[in-house]
């Protein structure tokens, strides 16, 4: 399939190019900038550092190029993925979009979006992340408010956004285990703030170094507590997992898929 990414010389770009570079089931056809970036019309490989040139350059004209594609990979900005989000529906273009920090009103966009195009959106990439994420279904909804919920994620100093989108997925979920509509967001520690209010899940996040992503979620009982914990070492996990979701959705019709499809599970 023949694939773009948008912005190639980000962390996420630059890997997901080299992961599409080296599948024998993809061809990529152009890499994404921003307007007026010194690194457009050069070849997408060597700004990506593929290891070669990939003979496609870069542009930061998508509406130029988006013909000569089947499927646009997005781990951008949130602002980006909005407008990619639009010229992926005027031209029935699959979209796979791993950017986070969206509002609710944003992601009824990429959900309503499936009813044109092949959608699939996913906060966290890493196949090992969305296997936990059974695992605290399954927690929570043998404990139910029997147990405190709290997540901890870590993520490096140039992180946007915060709660990290898994976290707040990983939130959700557990919110509706527990039958809610929505998460209570709690967060202590900080002066004035009340104390732990039963049935909340709490959200931490730090930020530090160059830590890749770590989600932890705690579930405090009574003289017990079991943590379940994700580390990532580097970004690459989510990267092959981005290429797997693109895969997936070949040939396939519209609607609004998750990496759930994509593992099966
Ligand atoms: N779903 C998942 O599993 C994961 C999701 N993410 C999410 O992916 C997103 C990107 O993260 P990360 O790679 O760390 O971010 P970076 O800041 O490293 O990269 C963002 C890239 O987007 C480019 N960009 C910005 N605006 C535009 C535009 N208008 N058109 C084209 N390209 C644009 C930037 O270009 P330039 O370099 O020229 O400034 C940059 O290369 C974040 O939302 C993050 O949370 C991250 C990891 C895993
Ligand atoms: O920005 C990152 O790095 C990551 N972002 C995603 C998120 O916000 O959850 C996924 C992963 O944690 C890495």
């Amino acid at each position: 399939m023949k694939v773009i990414v948008i912005g190639p010389r980000g962390k996420m770009g630059k890997l997901i190019t080299q992961v599409a570079a080296s599948r024998d089931d993809m061809k990529l056809v152009a890499g994404i900038a921003p307007k007026g970036r010194d690194y457009v019309g050069m070849d997408l490989g060597t700004v990506a550092m593929t290891g070669s040139e990939l003979g496609v350059p870069v542009t930061d004209d998508l509406a130029g190029v988006i013909d000569s594609c089947d499927v646009i990979i997005d781990f951008s900005t949130k602002e980006m993925a909005m407008e990619v989000l639009d010229l992926a529906i005027a031209h029935k273009k699959a979209l796979v979009c791993g950017s986070t920090g969206f509002s609710a009103e944003e992601m009824k966009r990429f959900e309503d979006a499936g009813k044109q195009i092949p959608m699939l959106y996913a906060a966290n990439t890493s196949k090992l992340v969305n296997i936990m994420n059974k695992l605290l279904e399954l927690v929570t909804t043998t404990l139910k408010d029997e147990i405190d919920i709290e997540i901890l994620e870590m993520h490096d100093q140039w992180k946007k956004d915060a709660p990290s989108g898994t976290s707040k997925e990983m939130g959700e979920i557990m919110a509706h285990a527990l039958g809610k509509e929505l998460s209570n967001i709690a967060v202590y520690g900080r002066e004035g703030e009340s104390p732990r209010e039963p049935g909340t899940i709490g959200y931490h996040s730090l930020r530090a170094g160059n830590i890749p992503s770590s989600h932890t979620v705690f579930f405090g009982g009574m003289g017990e507590r079991l943590e379940i914990t994700h580390h990532s070492y580097n970004w690459e996990c989510f990267a092959r997992g981005a290429c797997d979701c693109a895969a997936y959705l070949d040939g396939k019709a519209p609607g609004f898929y998750s990496i759930k499809d994509v593992l099966g599970l």
